[in-house]
């Protein structure tokens, strides 16, 4: 296994190494995308679309190891959306080591296929039984990212669901995330519902807000950038940035990296997933750089 600190990570095939001393794996496709996936909550820690820089926002002051949660890329929210319920904040899967059951590279994409199963210290907090697959692929300027759930037991389950990403920003109060144009909200800042009246979201403070039935594609406009966050199957989207005073009260992010970052999460949240006993529910989101 090499570091991803020995010689630069573009030079690594697809396959597994060690990201910040955490086994993960990387992927790198024909075309030149590359991304990097912590094994530790099948975590998506760096995307690289072929011919450009990276496009997830990681706190250089993360936590890494068992319990914790990795402050940047897609964490992977399941069973339970923030503390909308009992379990601890999120869920679970974010903070266990998921399985590589595949890394290879197919035609013009590369791609991972991850799994966590319940077991014992799941069962404890969540008594049920279940498979989650997550699959990341890589092509040119595209990030695909399937989360299924397999309920692997008899009786029905109900979860909430995201793929929480933290989109990196040169200058968030630069940036305008656009396509909600008439949708519903809650606020969690003010905790209300609300109702978006221009087609533009632009941050300069806390934003913390989930749209319910919110349209498949949205984009994300910077001065030199139009990046498409496109979704299926997942009903809502979260919009979070921490603000300057949150920020500067997270442990693992540095004070002024709420400017560097935008949260647009493709989450099922609202509409509780009810899965019986055998089958199974998949949602994506696709990350693509359209200039
Ligand atoms: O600090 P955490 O547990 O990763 O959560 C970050 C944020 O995640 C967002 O999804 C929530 O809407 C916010 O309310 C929350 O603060």
């Amino acid at each position: 296994m090499s570091d991803a600190h020995d010689q630069p990570r573009a030079l690594y095939p697809t396959g597994l190494i060690s990201f910040n001393g955490q086994p993960a794996v990387h992927l790198r496709s024909p075309n030149g995308a590359q991304a990097t996936i912590l094994l530790h909550g099948a975590h998506v820690v760096s995307w690289i679309p072929a011919g450009h820089e990276e496009q997830l926002y990681l706190s250089p002051e993360t936590k890494y190891g068992d319990s914790a949660a990795v402050r940047g890329g897609v964490p992977v929210i399941f069973p339970q959306f923030n503390q909308q319920g009992p379990l601890p904040k999120h869920g679970f899967a974010r903070n266990r080591a998921w399985q590589v059951q595949e890394a290879q590279v197919r035609g013009e994409h590369a791609f991972a296929v991850l799994t966590l199963s319940d077991d014992e210290a799941t069962r404890a907090i969540w008594p049920h039984a279940f498979t989650l697959e997550m699959t990341v692929s890589v092509d040119d300027r595209r990030l695909e990212m399937e989360l299924a759930v397999l309920n692997t037991g008899e009786t029905t389950i109900e979860f909430q669901a995201a793929l929480h990403t933290y989109l990196g920003c040169g200058d968030v109060r630069h940036a305008q995330l656009e396509g909600l144009l008439d949708q519903n909200y809650h606020d969690a800042v003010l905790d209300q519902p609300r109702q978006q009246w221009i087609d533009v979201v632009t941050i300069a403070q806390e934003i913390d807000r989930i749209y319910w039935n919110a349209p498949k594609e949205l984009t994300l406009r910077e001065t030199g950038r139009r990046l498409l966050i496109q979704s299926h199957a997942f009903d809502d989207v979260v919009v979070w940035n921490p603000g300057p005073e949150k920020c500067a009260a997270l442990p693992d992010m540095p004070d002024d990296d709420w400017l560097q970052m935008l949260c647009v999460e493709a989450a099922q949240i609202g509409d509780r997933v009810r899965l019986a006993g055998g089958q199974e529910w998949a949602a994506m989101q696709t990350l693509v750089i359209a200039d």
